[in-house]
């Protein structure tokens, strides 16, 4: 049975006006590798529980999405989708009248498991669980290289159903993206034709102009907080460099010497954090060098990345995470896939391939390393990547997946996929889900028995991961690529906050 909504009524969660307020047993372990006389070392496994509590402002804010990017595929579609359910716009396609819908997001159109009742499972949305923005209500808006407004981009990207197209061009004709930074040296040189939309001047004045731009943003839609979010197109990777991009110190003195090697995502990324606003990285390329990551957790401001996992790779961290997990060993994996958007012709150069390269390829480390009788140390599937650009299907993306597999006494086992899909239909709503996830994260403090003050999470929003192709994580901490633990992760930490226990599937009172 499905539910609508749900409160939890227990002597550990308490709801007031302003916040929810739980407390929370997590239930651990904890190892320790002790010698033990005569039988030599021995793994020691402890429970352990750890008393944490969570506070949650439930003051759902008037929320900016400030897009760098804006007019691109995924810009101009994830607009017209929110204004098409905001409006509630239907229009006529081949088949039938089609209802706007958030169909792909998580926070939107899945549900989470609260219960049973007279021995029937009985579940809810995602986002009852705790008090989210509203995605019809965001204001949007954003830079881009291109001049384009939001309708005219709609229909350059060719996304969108022709009559949804006409009944929305009267809400985004008016829209216009701020111009953006931009560095043909960052991005192929093939989107050289589009970029007639920029900031002038030095890296500095770029960096202060980006500042300027979100403070005016702010101040004329009267929004209460802004979410900047990088959907523009993927650059190279930058170069990590001792004395440039290492520290803190070293990147702003690199900007402040207008150094060619600081990319324009870092610097919209750079301003973001000046300003104590979250910025989520849409795309591959390693925008938080280490100076910004270093900046961003002394400002205890939200970064989170990277890199959209919206299809091909999502299916990956299923199908691997299933096959090691069943004991099946992948020996070889091969991805491909043909597009012919304009993201498709920027990663048709290598440069910028390279770091969507890297970014399909690292999903799967995780799960192998998690198991050792399958694999050696060190030892891995072959695993392959390509990506070409043909213009004519457009944003339609083909994806063909071979997975190769050694199974019991010697077998082997080969899965095939291929995948059609519109790939701005599956990132928009993504989108949606990392900007009202990220927003959602900065309203929740919480500590631990051993800690005297709440505090936010960390900086590094690992909580986003299960939204991203390569989780950007704090230094020294687990990257988690499957799927389903990323889900359940996210699922568990937002039930802590109202004091319900993890999912653990378990159902032992019918057992
Ligand atoms: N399924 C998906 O669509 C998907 C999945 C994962 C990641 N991504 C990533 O999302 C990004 C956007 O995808 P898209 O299909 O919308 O691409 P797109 O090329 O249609 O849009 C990118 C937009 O960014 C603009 N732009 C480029 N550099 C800029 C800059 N420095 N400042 C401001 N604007 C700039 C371009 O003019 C363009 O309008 C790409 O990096 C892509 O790799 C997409
Ligand atoms: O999310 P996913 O399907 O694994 O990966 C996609 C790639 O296959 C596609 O070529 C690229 O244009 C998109 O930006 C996205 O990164």
């Amino acid at each position: 049975m499905f539910i609508e909504d749900f409160k939890v009524e227990s002597p550990n969660v308490t709801y007031s006006d302003n916040e929810i307020h739980s407390i929370y047993n997590y239930e651990t372990t904890e190892l320790v590798h002790e010698n033990r006389k005569g039988s030599g070392y021995q793994w020691i496994v402890k429970p352990k529980s750890v008393k944490y509590e969570f506070k949650t402002d439930t003051h759902v804010p008037k929320l900016g999405v400030m897009l760098v990017g804006w007019g691109g595929n995924n810009g101009c579609t994830l607009t017209g989708g929110v204004i098409a359910n905001r409006e509630g716009i239907s229009w006529a396609t081949k088949d039938k009248v089609q209802q706007a819908n958030y169909f792909g997001s998580l926070t939107q159109a899945s549900s989470i498991r609260v219960g049973s009742f007279n021995g029937e499972e009985i579940y809810a949305p995602f986002k009852s669980l705790l008090p989210m923005v509203n995605p019809d209500d965001i204001v949007f808006g954003g830079w881009d290289i291109s001049d384009m407004n939001l309708a005219d981009a709609m229909t350059r990207a060719k996304v969108l159903d022709i009559d949804l197209q006409k009944q929305l061009r009267p809400y985004m004709e008016h829209m216009i993206p701020l111009p953006g930074i931009y560095d043909p040296d960052f991005i192929a040189a093939n989107q050289d034709s589009r970029a007639n939309n920029i900031i002038k001047g030095t890296k500095k004045e770029q960096l202060e102009q980006v500042i300027k731009d979100i403070r005016e943003f702010k101040e004329n839609n009267k929004v209460d907080k802004v979410v900047v979010l990088w959907t523009a197109n993927t650059e190279r990777y930058s170069n990590v460099v001792v004395g440039l991009n290492d520290t803190t110190e070293n990147l702003m003195a690199a900007i402040d010497r207008n150094e060619s090697e600081i990319s324009p995502s870092t610097l919209y990324a750079i301003a973001c954090v000046l300003e104590n606003v979250p910025f989520i990285n849409g795309s591959p390329q390693n925008t938080f060098v280490p100076g910004l990551i270093d900046l961003a957790i002394k400002n205890n401001s939200l970064i989170g990345g990277d890199d959209f996992k919206s299809g091909q790779t999502k299916m990956k961290s299923v199908l691997v995470d299933f096959l090691v997990g069943a004991g099946i060993k992948p020996t070889s994996i091969v991805s491909y896939n043909h597009l012919g958007n304009n993201d498709g012709m920027n990663l048709s150069a290598p440069q910028t391939f390279r770091s969507k390269e890297i970014s399909k390829s690292n999903v799967v480390d995780d799960m192998v390393a998690s198991n050792g009788i399958l694999y050696e140390p060190g030892e891995h599937p072959d695993h392959v990547v390509v990506i070409k650009y043909v213009p004519y299907v457009g944003d339609s993306k083909r994806a063909m997946d071979e997975y190769t597999s050694e199974i019991f006494m010697g077998g082997k086992n080969t899965i095939v996929l291929h995948n059609t899909c519109e790939d701005s239909l599956l990132a928009a709503p993504i989108i949606l889900d990392l900007v009202l996830l990220a927003e959602l994260s900065t309203r929740i403090q919480f500590k631990s028995e051993a800690e005297d003050k709440f505090h936010s999470f960390h900086p590094v929003a690992t909580i986003l991961s299960y939204l991203t192709k390569a989780p950007l994580v704090p230094p020294g901490t687990p990257v988690v690529n499957a799927l389903s633990k990323q889900r359940a992760m996210l699922e568990n930490i937002m039930r802590a906050c109202v004091g319900l226990a993890p999912e653990n599937n378990m159902i032992l009172e019918y057992k």
